[in-house]
């Protein structure tokens, strides 16, 4: 959604309207009893304020002008007495609004991250995580702030000027005409700065929260930033956008804060006309100042909340934005939604089968095209290709993160787009080349594989993952708490606890992603036989990059540029000296089927010889 700048003003009080409408329909009856309590406190406020400014009125004229000492007593304690109420109702005013707030951003944080587990893949492939945690942080405040306004606004301000204006009124309807000639040329003034206000506000919002989230990016890969001493060049780019942020906080201050001097010029000027008429009435017409003087009173009073209205168009306009900002990401529909009569998977023997599958993330470029094969139940498929050919796709899919753009994925003979996603996962345990590990203990981490896992549960599967002794040896055991995404550990460490999640699982279909990182000798001896145990009995379906797996697994597959070219098993694929597979194994030309990291520089340049011309 894209605000228009040239919005009349009636369809943007119409869209106002039907947020808080949609705000108060979502949340109103849980809090009405709060409100009503905050909107009583602030009618009090409003009341009293009326009658200190019209009691002025009685302490001139019944004390200073009539003298009368009878009425003294029961005139300073009554003025006393709307003193202590105003004080006491704008403390609780202030506390009922701010539980209530309080518990608005609560139960918005709660929906946001509710909905934001529902969304599919695709959603979190085209946002900057920090920035829209940044951002939703933002918007959060912003739903609390519109309902704040909005009471505040009302039966605080409203009111209370309302009260105001009828004291004047009744002290003196001419002088009153006089003072509300300040309405019109406020109102102008108003809309004009809110047509300003309005992109101002949403592109505040996205470039701080891009600030945020870059400096959030920043600090998590703070090893790599001094690796290639990129400070400065961090610094240069942070500078920009932080000075981007301050140039359009400024911008908006100055826009927004044009408001105070047009009230005062305009309260000023209306003001000066009252003391001047005023001032003539009392001198030529004899007239008592009592009334002026309530008058005088309740027209400074007055001033306050309508200074106050005026600017709650601001504040209602950068609330506005944050929430509707808000529900466009609670509006966005998940992709991948289960059919309605989608059944939970029973998987068997576990046999998975591509048939005819193509995918492509956007529109343009197919990354697979057409794929065909068949993961036999129980065994090990291995898939190899080049860097982009479309392995890790192939795993995505097969969790399905995105829908397939034509064919089917089916297991056991159930389409997975049948199925529902909840029970398709949790038939899949999924060991990623970067093993990912939250906050918590290594334990909790450990249990993230199945939640109602015993401790004997755990300590059996960190065993079949060779990771129990390393475990026994931190300083809490089971219970240290790892750092963060598992910074604590080692590499070899961190995926062999990621193993053990996968392996406490007991899940009948296993998907890895081998590991391109180099680990030593023994850590990478570790997990190959972590990885081993791991894979019996399973269907497996490995991206690999060792050659020791490829030749182990019970089929192969060959992927170049998103099309199968090859498989069978290491032998068959051998067996053919012109097929792909054999020629580039002859050649020792790993890189080409994506078993070494073959992005590094010499890789390349050994590639660049190797390789036969065309090929
Ligand atoms: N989230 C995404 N959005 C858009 N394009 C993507 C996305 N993920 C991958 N791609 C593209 O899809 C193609 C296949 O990527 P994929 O990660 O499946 O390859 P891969 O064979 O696993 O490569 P590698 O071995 O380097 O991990 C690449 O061209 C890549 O640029």
């Amino acid at each position: 959604m894209t605000i228009d700048p040239n919005q009349t003003p009636s369809s943007k009080r119409s869209e106002i309207v039907g947020v808080i409408k949609r705000i108060v329909a979502e949340n109103g009856r849980d809090y009405v009893w709060h409100y009503t309590f905050a909107a009583i406190f602030l009618l009090t406020i409003s009341a009293t304020t009326g009658f200190l400014a019209w009691i002025m009125r009685d302490i001139i004229n019944l004390i200073f002008y009539e003298r009368r000492a009878d009425l003294i007593l029961l005139i300073t304690l009554s003025t006393f007495a709307a003193f202590v109420i105003r004080g006491l109702s704008t403390y609780g005013q202030a506390v009922v609004l701010a539980k209530v707030g309080n518990n608005l951003i609560a139960r918005y944080q709660r929906r946001i991250f509710d909905h934001l587990m529902s969304l599919g893949m695709d959603f979190f492939s085209s946002q900057r995580s920090a920035q829209l945690i940044a951002q939703v942080n933002q918007n959060v405040a912003g739903v609390r702030d519109l309902l704040n306004i909005l009471i505040t606004s009302i039966a605080r301000d409203a009111v209370t000027l309302i009260v105001l204006i009828g004291v004047m009124v009744y002290q003196d309807p001419v002088l009153s005409l006089l003072a509300l000639l300040i309405g019109p040329p406020l109102v102008f003034a108003v809309n004009y700065l809110m047509r300003r206000l309005r992109r101002l506000n949403r592109d505040a919002i996205l470039v701080g929260a891009r600030l945020f989230g870059s400096m959030q990016e920043t600090v998590q890969g703070m090893a790599i930033v001094k690796a290639f001493t990129m400070e400065d060049q961090l610094a240069r780019r942070m500078d920009g956008l932080i000075g981007d942020v301050e140039a359009r906080s400024n911008k908006i201050a100055r826009v927004s804060e044009r408001l105070s001097p047009i009230t005062e010029i305009l309260g000023g000027a209306i003001f000066a006309g009252i003391i001047g008429y005023a001032g003539y009435r009392s001198a030529v017409d004899m007239q008592p100042p009592g009334n002026i003087i309530s008058f005088i009173f309740a027209f400074i009073f007055a001033y306050d909340p309508a200074r106050k209205l005026a600017r709650t168009q601001v504040g209602l306009e950068s609330a506005l934005v944050n929430a509707r900002m808000l529900y466009e990401i609670l509006d966005t529909q998940p992709r991948q939604e289960d059919a309605p009569d989608a059944k939970a998977i029973a998987v068997g023997k576990g046999e998975i089968r591509f048939d005819n599958v193509s995918f492509g993330y956007g529109d343009d470029i197919p990354v697979l095209r057409e794929l065909s094969f068949t993961a036999v139940g129980g065994k090990t498929t291995a898939i190899v290709g080049a860097s982009g050919a479309g392995k890790s796709t192939l795993i995505a899919l097969l969790q399905r993160f995105y829908d397939l753009d034509g064919g089917r994925i089916v297991i056991d003979g159930q389409d997975i787009s049948g199925v529902t996603k909840r029970s398709l996962r949790q038939s899949i345990a999924y060991v990623s080349q970067h093993p990912y590990l939250f906050e918590g203990t290594i334990a909790d981490n450990i249990r993230y594989g199945r939640p109602d896992a015993t401790d004997a549960d755990i300590r059996d599967a960190a065993r079949q993952a060779f990771a129990d002794d390393f475990i026994l040896d931190q300083p809490e055991g089971y219970d240290t708490p790892v750092g963060e995404s598992g910074s604590t550990l080692s590499g070899g460490q961190r995926q062999r606890v990621s193993i053990a999640r996968a392996l406490v699982r007991n899940a009948p279909i296993l998907l890895l992603d081998e590991a391109t990182s180099a680990l030593d000798n023994e850590s990478e001896a570790r997990v190959q036989q972590a990885l081993a145990t791991a894979t019996q009995g399973r269907t497996t379906i490995v991206i690999a990059h060792r050659l020791s797996t490829v030749i182990n697994a019970d089929h192969i597959v060959v992927l170049d540029a998103g099309r199968l070219i090859e498989q069978g098993t290491h032998a068959a694929l051998m067996a053919d000296p012109n097929g792909v597979y054999a020629r580039f194994h002859n050649l020792h030309d790993e890189a080409a089927l994506g078993l070494v990291d073959d992005t590094t520089e010499t890789a390349m340049v050994e590639r660049q010889h190797a390789l036969p011309q065309g090929a």
